[in-house]
């Protein structure tokens, strides 16, 4: 019998189950690119919630909120633009500037394939309205301006033409083409927010225009969703699963569905009974920052960690890369990509398509970090925090044996009362979190 239809009601969508895909998938690909990609600047401050924050808005690392950072008047955003580009110059002016000459969407799906991605999420509008695609409701975007091309259309097509999913990222709650004063704290983000029924209208009639015309396999909303169209959300929502069945939404539409939690940076809560998704960049900020240069970056070492911990909790990775203006990606983060897509060649057996283990991640004292996956009856261990040479770890509770995925690891497995006492004889630094299966 073919699927029920989803009917615009809460109770209808609040159906719809996680597919597995998601769940399987582990790691995506999150792209910031816009107008903000020009600039290309912002101060290298805080991790979002870090507990240190004073006066977020005008030290605001995320390079793609440039244009707030000018519109505050203050601050060393605003400093850098009036030095550059002079007082007088309009975010507008960097629209013909953005001409992605050297963009090429085959390479980048190249490179996020050889990463070992599993979907992709891409602004199609952020903040700033700016569309990365041809909008019946709006000229302000990539066809009509600036690079001149449909961004969406054409890396969803490269994207999938690689094998891997595509998503889309909307700001559903902020265009400063509806209301532009300048953000100081919370209460002026969600006192701009969705002024009127008109931007509610115009970013409902986007979403569907985004689903009609793409059917992403994500709809990742940012922030929030206006309250004067909070009622058709059940519709909207209805009219996205019977459109892509397995498709998913985050917790960013108000909250009142999702498929999936968000944790951004420091921000959110991650609850292993449901799946989640962690965000964020490879540096402080999501659209390209040119000050954040190799060592402002994550180090591979905490990417790996942050993978594994991740996903051996129920969550999902959407690690962003911040492509320049010309279409490419900086180098810094292409190679933190591809040395990934190295680990996960060696060891995505232990996190692609796995379930958390009933165990729960062990952080010892001394810095080593045991987390564990499963795969039907195989259970996974990975061990970070690990020294040159020999290690030992006990992982407790357990009969039978451990092997390395990675061969060039040389261990000794001894039982140890309920345990299996595993040492490493000749672990090195390159060889990040180690992965052990007890599949013979
Ligand atoms: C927690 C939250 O609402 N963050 C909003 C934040 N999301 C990031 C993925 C980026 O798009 C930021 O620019 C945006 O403000």
């Amino acid at each position: 019998m073919a699927d029920k239809r989803y009917t615009g009601s809460w109770e209808s969508i609040q159906k719809h189950e996680v597919p597995k895909w998601y769940d399987d998938a582990k790691f995506g690909i999150f792209i910031h690119w816009g107008i903000y990609s020009v600039p290309a600047y912002a101060p290298h401050t805080w991790e979002l919630g870090d507990a240190q924050v004073t006066d977020w808005f005008c030290n605001n690392p995320y390079a793609e909120w440039y244009y707030n950072s000018v519109n505050v008047g203050r601050g060393p955003g605003y400093e850098h633009h009036v030095e550059k580009y002079g007082a007088d110059f309009k975010y507008e002016d960097f629209i013909p500037m953005w001409k992605a000459e050297n963009w090429n969407p085959d390479e980048w799906a190249r490179i996020f394939k050889k990463a070992g991605a599993q979907y992709v999420v891409l602004t199609t509008k952020h903040h700033d309205g700016f569309c990365l695609f041809p909008s019946k409701y709006t000229d302000f975007n990539s066809v009509k301006m600036g690079p001149e091309r449909d961004i969406t259309g054409e890396l969803t097509d490269a994207v999938r033409s690689a094998g891997i999913r595509m998503g889309l990222y909307y700001s559903g709650l902020i265009d400063w083409q509806f209301a532009n004063d300048p953000i100081f704290d919370d209460d002026d983000l969600f006192g701009t927010a969705s002024p009127t029924y008109a931007y509610a209208d115009f970013s409902y009639n986007q979403m569907k225009e985004l689903i009609d015309k793409y059917e992403p396999s994500v709809l990742w909303n940012d922030i929030g969703w206006p309250k004067q169209s909070e009622e058709a959300m059940p519709y909207l929502f209805a009219h996205y699963y019977n459109k892509v069945r397995d498709g998913v939404v985050n917790d960013r539409f108000n909250g009142k569905h999702y498929d999936f939690l968000t944790k951004e940076y420091q921000v959110g809560e991650m609850d292993r009974s449901q799946k989640w998704e962690m965000c964020r960049g490879m540096g402080l900020s999501f659209g390209y920052n040119e000050i954040e240069g190799d060592d402002q970056l994550i180090t591979v070492p905490k990417l790996v960690n942050l993978l594994v911990s991740t996903v051996a909790n129920n969550g999902n990775l959407l690690l962003n890369i911040g492509p320049k203006a010309d279409g490419t990606i900086p180098a810094e983060q292409v190679r933190r990509l591809e040395i990934l897509g190295e680990w996960l060649s060696v060891n995505g057996v232990g996190i692609f398509g796995t379930h958390p283990s009933d165990r729960e991640s062990e952080i010892r004292e001394d810095g080593m970090e045991l987390h564990y996956t499963r795969k039907d009856h195989v259970l996974y261990v990975f061990a970070d925090g690990l020294k040159d040479g020999v290690n030992e770890f006990l992982i407790s509770d357990f009969h039978g044996n451990l092997r390395p995925l990675d061969e060039r690891l040389q261990i000794e497995t001894i039982p140890a009362g309920d345990g299996l006492l595993v040492r490493t004889k000749n672990y090195q630094a390159g060889m990040y979190a180690i992965g052990l299966t007890s599949e013979g």
